[in-house]
């Protein structure tokens, strides 16, 4: 199933702007308080939705085939998903932004850095590219840094959770791990007491809107916590106050350097949300679609994203790569890198990172990684491997006669930056991913 946006867009009235605010004595200030931000534009999108029903509601979106039924719904534009759009052949834009154009235009954390997530969260919320404060003409903080405090206000994990994580039996996926944490946190729900409350439908948004930012700020700490519960002998670091939410992520976890810091800015940036066809979007918003909160809708996503030809693939390349090198050592050659990929094949076995259900081109993420490793990590020698990859899978992919997309998706590269930052527990990706994904399919609502 895939997004209906495009062809919905033909039926679209005129945009709704977030619109700046007359204060007090004429002075124009710009809304940086992210709920007051959706306040304003909410009640104009639910019209908007009412009215897109009422002179598009009988308009047929496509077809439907036998096989695209057997084959999960693939490729049906049945969805409508708002917060991104998924093109085959361009890849996903956010809000209508390019990946190149979110490095450009998004807020970073310091001078020609990396974007920060803060940024994207108020991009995929609002559908606004947030302020920066650099026209000092406007009495007001940067947008993407009010959400940056927005987080840090609402990042306090209840102890219960810790108690959770801390029973588990030890060797729990962490994937397994954060959807019982998530879990735990949703005796906090709001939405799910406003619901009991008898709250009026069209007042849904703001319960849910609460939870979302909850759940979010929460989230740094409780994958830090999993991860230094699995790998680093239970010894919790504190948030630094300083920093923003990635890069706290990144210190919680127990790196401070100046790199990784950016790393997972950029990573938390661009594995957010694509599009709404996806497992882990699809069981968010499917599970959502029956009022249950966004606590218990977004473990339904992570159920999802920890599936191999899913988020865990990122795992999966680790473990993949980590078997070539074991047989062939350090300086694979490109002739055995081919006997190796055919083996793989032969054995019945995917080969992990390549491939994809609606990209029909190297995915955009995995080329962003690739410029972000050739500026900070050219002789890296995972880098190589990983680019010799590129010029050995896609023809033996094309030779099968089968792979639609034998270019390489965004999980093929990730684990080759965390790995060069010293995050070399590939079991831990895909919770890396998750953390990410939460800022796309809760913004979706
Ligand atoms: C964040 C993400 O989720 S990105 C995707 C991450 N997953 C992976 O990297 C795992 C490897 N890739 C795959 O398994 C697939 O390409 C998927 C799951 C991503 C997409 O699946 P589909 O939409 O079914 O792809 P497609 O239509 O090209 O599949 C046709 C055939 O090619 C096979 N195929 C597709 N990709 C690959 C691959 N990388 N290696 C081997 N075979 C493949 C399929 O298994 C299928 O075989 P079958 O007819 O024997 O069942
Ligand atoms: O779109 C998909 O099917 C899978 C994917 O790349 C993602 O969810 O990031």
């Amino acid at each position: 199933m895939r997004s209906a946006k495009r062809l919905l867009q033909q039926c679209r009235p005129l945009g709704t702007q977030l619109e700046e605010v007359v204060g007090l004595g004429g002075v124009r200030t710009m809304i940086t308080d992210l709920k007051a931000a959706m306040a304003a534009k909410i009640p104009k999108e639910q019209e908007r939705l009412r009215e897109l029903r009422k002179e598009c509601g009988p308009k047929a979106l496509g077809a439907c085939t036998v096989e695209q039924a057997i084959g999960g719904m693939r490729g049906i534009p049945a969805m409508l998903w708002e917060t991104s759009l998924l093109d085959p052949e361009e890849g996903i834009r956010f809000r209508g932004h390019t990946i190149p154009e979110l490095e450009e235009k998004l807020p970073s954390a310091k001078e020609g850095g990396e974007p920060i997530p803060e940024g994207l969260l108020w991009l995929l919320m609002t559908g606004e590219m947030p302020t920066v404060d650099q026209a000092k003409a406007m009495p007001t903080v940067d947008q993407a840094k009010a959400v940056t405090e927005l987080l840090r206000e609402r990042s306090k994990v209840p102890d219960h959770v810790f108690k959770v994580l801390r029973d588990l039996h030890p060797n729990t996926h962490p994937m397994t791990q954060l959807c019982q944490a998530v879990l735990a946190l949703q005796v906090d729900s709001k939405f799910a007491a406003d619901y009991r409350a008898g709250i009026h439908k069209s007042k849904y948004w703001e319960p849910v809107f609460e939870d979302s930012i909850n759940l979010i700020a929460k989230l740094p700490t409780i994958a830090a916590a999993i991860y230094r519960n699995t790998y680093k002998g239970g010894e919790l670091i504190e948030a630094d106050p300083k920093l923003d939410w990635a890069a706290n992520l990144s210190h919680m976890m127990g790196y401070d350097d100046e790199g990784c810091l950016e790393m997972m800015r950029l990573y938390q940036t661009i594995h957010a949300d694509h599009e709404g066809g996806n497992v882990s979007a699809h069981a968010t918003h499917l599970v959502g679609s029956a009022l249950s909160d966004p606590y218990l809708s977004f473990t339904a996503g992570m159920t999802g994203l920890a599936g191999p030809l899913h988020g865990l693939a990122n795992q999966e390349v680790l473990r993949w790569l980590n078997e070539v090198r074991a047989e062939v050592g350090d300086n694979v050659t490109k002739e055995q890198m081919k006997e190796f990929v055919w083996a793989t094949l032969k054995s019945g076995k995917v080969v992990p990172g390549f491939g994809h259900a609606v990209l029909r081109k190297t995915d955009p993420r995995y080329t962003c990684q690739a410029g972000f490793a050739a500026r900070n990590m050219p002789d890296y020698p995972l880098y190589k491997l990983v680019a010799l990859l590129y010029d050995v899978v896609p023809d033996i992919l094309i030779q099968t006669g089968k792979v639609k997309n034998p270019w390489p998706n965004v999980d093929a590269h990730s684990g080759v930056l965390l790995q060069y930052y010293g995050i070399t527990e590939e079991n831990f990706y895909t919770v890396l991913f998750g953390v990410s994904r939460a800022l796309g399919v809760l913004s979706q609502g």
